[in-house]
């Protein structure tokens, strides 16, 4: 493991009430404790994920468009709101690594495509705009990922079917344990998040708190309503007819 902790410098904050302070779960944070090799962020939409991770990468000076720090490229070339708050403590420090970020991912491709002189060999060995979406993450984490490393990725299941899921729970295995790569992971999947020994972080209730994964509201949900499909629908959609 390689960043241990993220220490949110209140000194330097201009106001609680303009973003990215205007989100509970970052207006109350104090530090976190990165405690395992895999770490999820979980919580419901507009909790403050994606801010927190994106403040992450540019503190690892990766393109916070997506990619590692030798990827310069441009594409909404989103400045970090919260990355000047936040000071990162590593043990060693790492400086390889990559953000994935799901929405600028076809621009990374295409930088790609123009920078490559290898056949791609980082990538399976075809432009990424070759390949499907999901088998274009899935050739990243296999090829591009190794170790001594930090991967920010922000709902990386968005292209992966639920058997894809679980392939790319082997290949974080494999990356995690036997690699020592580190992870830091958002995500709403309740395949990903059932990864073993992973610290899950939840930004829900307006702080940010480690949890369980049968805590989780993803594994919550799920469950219900895999377990009791009909009487959900019935319930759900019949309150929508009450309400019209
Ligand atoms: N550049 C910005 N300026 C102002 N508000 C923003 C900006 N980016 C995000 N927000 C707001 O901050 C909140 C948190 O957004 P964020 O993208 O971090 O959420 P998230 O937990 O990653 O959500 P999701 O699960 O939907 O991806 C949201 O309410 C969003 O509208």
């Amino acid at each position: 493991m390689f960043l241990n902790r993220v220490t949110k410098l209140h000194d330097r904050i201009p106001s609680q009430q303009d973003y990215p302070f205007s989100i509970p779960a970052i207006r109350t944070m104090d530090e976190i404790e990165i405690a395992a090799n895999v770490t999820f962020f979980v919580g419901e939409n507009g909790s403050g994920k994606s801010t927190l991770l994106e403040a992450i990468a540019d503190k690892c000076e990766f393109n916070t468009a997506g990619g590692g720090r030798n990827n310069t490229y441009e594409v909404h070339a989103s400045d970090s709101a919260l990355g000047d708050y936040i000071r990162l403590s590593w043990m060693p420090k790492v400086t390889n690594g990559f953000f994935l970020r799901a929405e600028s991912f076809y621009q990374f491709s295409s930088h790609l495509d123009e920078v490559d002189t290898t056949g791609f060999r980082d990538y399976g060995g075809k432009s990424l705009h070759h390949q499907s979406h999901g088998e274009s993450f899935l050739s990243l984490f296999l090829h591009r990922f190794k170790g001594q490393a930090i991967y920010l990725l922000d709902e990386p299941e968005a292209a992966l079917s639920p058997a894809r899921q679980l392939a790319f729970l082997r290949v974080l295995y494999d990356l995690a344990e036997k690699e020592e790569c580190q992870f830091i992971i958002a995500t709403h999947s309740p395949i990903l998040l059932g990864y073993p020994g992973a610290d899950i972080l939840s930004f829900d209730h307006g702080k940010i708190s480690s949890i369980r994964y049968e805590e989780s509201d993803h594994y919550q949900i799920t469950r219900y309503f895999l377990e009791n499909r009909e009487r959900y629908l019935n319930e759900l959609l019949k309150e929508e007819q009450d309400d019209e």
